[in-house]
């Protein structure tokens, strides 16, 4: 809770010092001057602060609740966190920092990645878009104008597709020569023309932060942890799930340059 308080008071000052000096006329970016004395501009203060708060608020949480999740199964399920760290080691140099190019040669840790998005569907319900035509879908008719909502989660986890859409289980996006597999069935981003626009960023942050954190730790529940464990989530104010807080202690690995600070 303090760090949720901590993190929204960092945003908001943040927030206000940046438009403070974007309010400056000087500091307007150039297509902002360009376009001030223009009626029906959409360059204006309020349009961007309100764009900036959109990728923050769109951004952020999600990215971060992403992570958590990851985490929290690396301690449900030791095994997963076996195999992503047997995977990291043979396959990056012991000194060197994640790309996200690295995941061409780390599926697993791709599919996992896939897995975590599709087991928990952040966001589970997207929308909303307005048909504008009259159409038929799946039986049902939907008359022009009609409001519709797509339900990720139950694409997620629909047993006609996925077979066993209640265990997590990366190895489904991997086929037997251990390429990614995957179609449109996975769709934590959305679809269509509103999908995310930080889709490409959030993928490669994720990644990469992954990657750099189990190159580095294992993760391991306290011993006298008294917390629920369960993969719980809690419905946020607002469109997107995260985990109840977990405890967790990352132990830095043998031969890391971690370890060796604390050794
Ligand atoms: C794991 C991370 C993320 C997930 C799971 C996620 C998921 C989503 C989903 C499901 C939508 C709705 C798409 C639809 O209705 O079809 C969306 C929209 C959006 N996302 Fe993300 N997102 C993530 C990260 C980000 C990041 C890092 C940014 C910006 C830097 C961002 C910016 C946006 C914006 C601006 C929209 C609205 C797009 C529109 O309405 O045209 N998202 N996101």
């Amino acid at each position: 809770m303090i760090t949720l308080g901590l993190t929204a008071l960092a945003l908001i000052v943040s927030l206000v010092f940046l438009v403070k000096e974007l309010y400056r006329p000087a500091n307007y970016p150039p297509e902002m001057r360009a376009r001030k004395d223009e009626p029906d501009t959409t360059f204006t203060d309020v349009q961007l602060t309100m764009i900036i708060l959109d990728i923050f608020i769109a951004g952020g949480h999600t990215t971060s609740t992403t992570l958590d999740l990851a985490f929290m199964m690396m301690i449900m399920r030791p095994d997963v966190q076996k195999k992503v760290h047997d995977e990291i080691d043979s396959q990056l140099a012991p000194d060197a920092l994640p790309h996200y190019d690295d995941r061409l040669n780390l599926p697993y840790i791709e599919a996992f990645l896939l897995e975590v998005h599709r087991f928990f569907s952040i966001v589970p319900v997207n929308g909303p878009r307005r048909a504008i035509v009259d159409s038929t879908l799946g039986g049902f008719r939907i008359p022009k104008n009609t409001t519709v909502f797509m339900v990720q989660r139950n694409v997620h986890m629909d047993p006609e597709h996925w077979g066993d859409p209640e265990v997590f289980r990366p190895e489904r996006f991997l086929n037997e020569a251990r390429e990614i597999v995957n179609s449109e069935r996975t769709m934590p981003f959305g679809q269509g023309k509103r999908r995310c626009l930080g889709e490409t960023l959030a993928r490669s942050c994720l990644f990469t932060f992954f990657v750099g954190v189990m190159k580095n730790f294992c993760l391991q529940k306290p011993e006298d942890n008294g917390t629920d464990m369960e993969p719980s989530l809690t419905l946020n104010p607002g469109i997107t799930l995260s985990p109840k807080p977990y405890n967790v202690v990352f132990q830095p690995r043998k031969g890391t340059r971690e370890n060796e600070h604390h050794e």
